[in-house]
């Protein structure tokens, strides 16, 4: 009996082996995604995820749930937050309208970037995606009124666990490109970070 289709099968025609790249950034583990989109007179189609692909990068995600965040006004800003192992979690983020500055935050103990951060911006322009692993703080700011988010995460939301340091925390110094507007009371409570 013949096997599951793979990618790259011939009979996919239409699959390209490469239609998502993934990009190095400063953070070992944090990648880019920059998809190849396939444009005509009606638009584009474009890949915004492949297991195979994150496979043959040596990245092992599957994401179990996806989400969203509307942000009514530019200068929401959310995070730091984290889920504490065993409940570490994965994220693939991308914005769908408006653009945002999304950041990334090294908290691997053992890591040579350790407390060291990543920044960019993504938006619904750039179609950019950002893939933060499990051992990192992640938060972001809007840039544009009415800016919403798409995330993939491989576990199950888990409050217990939930983790969060402050956007502002010294221990960081993250250079957000301005100053908040809003911040939720929550993010505004988080102990100082003790890494
Ligand atoms: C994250 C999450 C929240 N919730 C609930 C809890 C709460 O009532 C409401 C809003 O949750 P929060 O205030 O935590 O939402 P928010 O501050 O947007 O939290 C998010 O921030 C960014 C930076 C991330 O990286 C996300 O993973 C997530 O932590 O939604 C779920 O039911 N499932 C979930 O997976």
């Amino acid at each position: 009996m013949e096997g599951p289709l793979r990618h790259g099968d011939p009979l996919i025609e239409h699959s390209r082996e490469f239609a998502v790249i993934l990009e190095a950034t400063s953070l070992p583990g944090v990648r880019l995604l920059r998809p190849e989109p396939h444009a005509d007179k009606r638009g584009l189609f474009a890949r915004t995820y492949c297991r195979e692909t994150f496979a043959a990068a040596g990245i092992d995600f599957t994401p179990l749930q996806m989400s969203t965040s509307f942000n009514r006004i530019a200068g929401t800003l959310r995070g730091l937050h984290w889920q504490e192992a065993p409940h570490g979690e994965a994220k693939l983020v991308r914005v769908t309208r408006g653009a945002m500055f999304d950041v990334a935050v090294d908290l691997r103990a053992d890591s040579p970037t350790y407390r060291k951060w990543f920044g960019l911006e993504l938006s619904a322009e750039n179609r950019l995606s950002l893939f933060i692993p499990a051992g990192f703080a992640h938060g972001f700011i809007t840039l544009e009124d009415e800016t919403e988010i798409a995330y993939a995460i491989d576990a199950a939301y888990a409050p217990v666990a939930a983790r969060g340091a402050r956007f502002d925390d010294p221990a960081f110094a993250i250079a957000w490109p301005l100053a908040p507007s809003l911040v939720g009371e929550r993010d505004l409570a988080w102990p100082g970070f003790e890494g």
